[in-house]
């Protein structure tokens, strides 16, 4: 380590006085011209962890569906996975590190960490469109390269696009190739090769709306466009020609306000969607012909998706297991009816992709989505071989079942939620299944239910329990919660404090609209006396 000369290039990175800041449930995210200094120490970080793990890392520059004056970073480990809990410690370590303790903060993980700093080490780094973020991503290649660490930049992509890039590397192509062009191949082939069998049934072509979110997801869906154009005719809006990031628009924008982004144009009963501003989750919507409003979340894309993998599993007859993972947000109709009439398994975790990850790791088949619309399949290994197995040695109907399954495994981008690949894969689900958006959207009726967020002088002094569904400080709060539980029908209500924003999160649902929404104002009330609210009175959404 040439210490020296970290010293000098952290100079030119300077941290702000006083400055702290935390690696979160989604990496470290601020306004935008306070994180020069994260940047380049996080492309130091990087290359120690591909040091220590003999692996490409990933950085990707994005602050996802927050303001476009924002930005953010986040590693990837090796096999396109959230980084490692015991290195996020040692990222907000670098990060707060005073400029003249820098040296001896990296010394000290290196040792804690076992890292061979004699080893070689390769980093690939992508950034989303934000205006800060092609400068940020320098930073983060002066921290590489003054390490001696090797790079390749992919400049502008979706973050799950760096996660499938970091996988197919480490796998040595296994799975997939490491180009952009590799991913769309990849997904476009399974997604035409399982479409192709739904339009041989009569099925005419079909179309989509996409709200882009005026981010990365437009350009990659452009470029992607015409690689599957022949099972789907997508209709780009949102696109970041004029609009801002993420505003009024965006997957998350309709998931909190429940309602159309701006921007697009919906007729009744139109299919469409909305990424967010690294496409990294989607939700679904349309307008009935009354003109009203219906969203279509994360937790009925998981009961799309497992309803058709259940489906083709028993047509091949083979007893591979399959569990459905979700958090506390879920709406409790989606639990029901996946447990009572689907008789599929579900397990709730906390809030963060990388908990549901992890859990759906234990499955066969492993369905993973957070309400928000981020998620994913995983397949393990021996699944895999399974059907690979069973597509090359049944015959008939049985085969084409094992083959499309075989497709499903190539669709789903299993290194993370990618709203891309979920789009495809619901796509060809409705095709394959002839199903209308309103035939989906009426699988089960959604439990009214209200978000609100709440100030407090330290939202750490809640404390939670049993996947965050329980407060157990401060003293007193969850039973507030009981008694006021006690009064609506068909509830349920929880808090907890934020991982990405200074507040205190309320869920509430009930048997109607009202009853949720007097529900979360309750609660929020019972957070504000007990655990030190401050400020106005709770704000709605997300
Ligand atoms: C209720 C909610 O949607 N929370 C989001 C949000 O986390 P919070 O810890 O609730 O701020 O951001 C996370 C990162 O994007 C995402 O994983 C999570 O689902
Ligand atoms: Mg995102």
């Amino acid at each position: 380590m040439d210490l020296d000369a970290i010293t000098k290039h952290s100079a030119l990175h300077i941290k702000p006085n006083g400055l702290i800041l935390q690696y979160g449930t989604a990496g470290f995210r601020a306004k935008a011209e306070h994180l020069d200094h994260v940047m380049f120490r996080m492309g130091l970080l990087a290359v120690l962890r591909s040091k220590q793990t003999k692996s490409t890392i990933g950085v990707m520059v994005t602050a996802s569906h927050n303001p476009e004056e924002d930005n953010g970073v986040k590693l990837i480990d090796p096999l396109g996975e959230m980084l490692a809990p015991s290195w996020e410690e040692h990222a907000t370590c670098l990060a707060n590190a005073e400029e003249q303790d820098m040296q001896r903060v990296l010394m000290d993980i290196s040792e804690k960490a076992a890292v061979d700093l004699q080893r070689k080490a390769f980093v690939v780094i992508g950034r989303d469109t934000r205006p800060s973020s092609e400068k940020l991503s320098q930073s983060v290649i002066d921290g590489i390269t003054v390490l001696g660490g090797q790079f390749h930049d992919y400049g502008l992509l979706t973050t799950p696009q760096l996660h499938y890039m970091v996988c197919c590397r480490n796998t040595h192509g296994g799975y997939g190739t490491a180009t952009i062009e590799g991913y769309y191949q990849k997904l476009s082939k399974a997604f035409v090769e399982l479409t192709k069998q739904a339009f041989c049934s009569g099925d005419e072509n079909r179309s989509l709306k996409v709200d882009c979110a005026n981010g990365i997801g437009a350009l990659k869906l452009r470029e992607m466009e015409h690689y599957f154009s022949q099972g789907l005719t997508v209709q780009l809006f949102n696109d970041g020609t004029k609009g801002k990031l993420n505003h009024l628009c965006g997957a998350d924008f309709v998931k909190s306000h429940q309602k159309p982004p701006q921007g697009m144009e919906m007729k009744s009963n139109e299919r469409c969607c909305s990424f967010d501003g690294d496409a990294d989750r989607i939700v679904y919507y349309y307008r009935d012909t009354d003109g009203q409003f219906h969203l279509i979340d994360g937790d009925k894309i998981a009961t799309l998706i497992s309803s058709f993998l259940k489906e083709l599993l028993l047509e091949v007859e083979e007893s591979l297991n399959i569990g459905v993972v979700q958090t506390a947000y879920a709406n409790g109709s989606s639990t029901r009816y996946l447990e009572e009439v689907m008789k599929v398994p579900v397990y709730c975790t906390k809030t963060g992709v990388k908990h549901l990850h992890h859990k759906a790791q234990e499955f066969d088949i492993g369905v993973y989505f957070e309400a928000n619309g981020h998620g994913t399949v995983l397949f393990s290994k021996a699944a895999e071989m399974k059907i690979k197995q069973l597509a090359e040695e049944l015959e008939d109907k049985k085969r084409k079942a094992a083959k499309m399954l075989e497709n499903m495994i190539n669709l789903f981008n299993q290194a993370a939620g990618d709203a891309i690949s979920d789009m495809l894969v619901i796509e060809a689900i409705l095709a394959l299944k002839g199903l209308t958006v309103q035939q989906w959207d009426a699988l089960y009726t959604d439990l009214p239910n209200r978000q609100l967020k709440v100030k407090v002088v330290d939202r750490q002094l809640i404390s939670t329990t049993d996947a965050e569904r329980r407060a157990v400080t401060p003293p007193g709060l969850q039973e507030a919660i009981d008694d006021l539980v006690k009064k609506y029908k068909l509830s349920r209500a929880f808090v907890r404090p934020s991982g990405t924003e200074d507040v205190v999160r309320v869920y509430a649902e009930a048997d109607s609209q009202a009853s949720a929404d007097s529900l979360a104002r309750e609660v929020s009330l019972a957070v504000c006396q007990l655990a030190g609210g401050v400020g106005e009175s709770p704000q709605l959404g997300f």
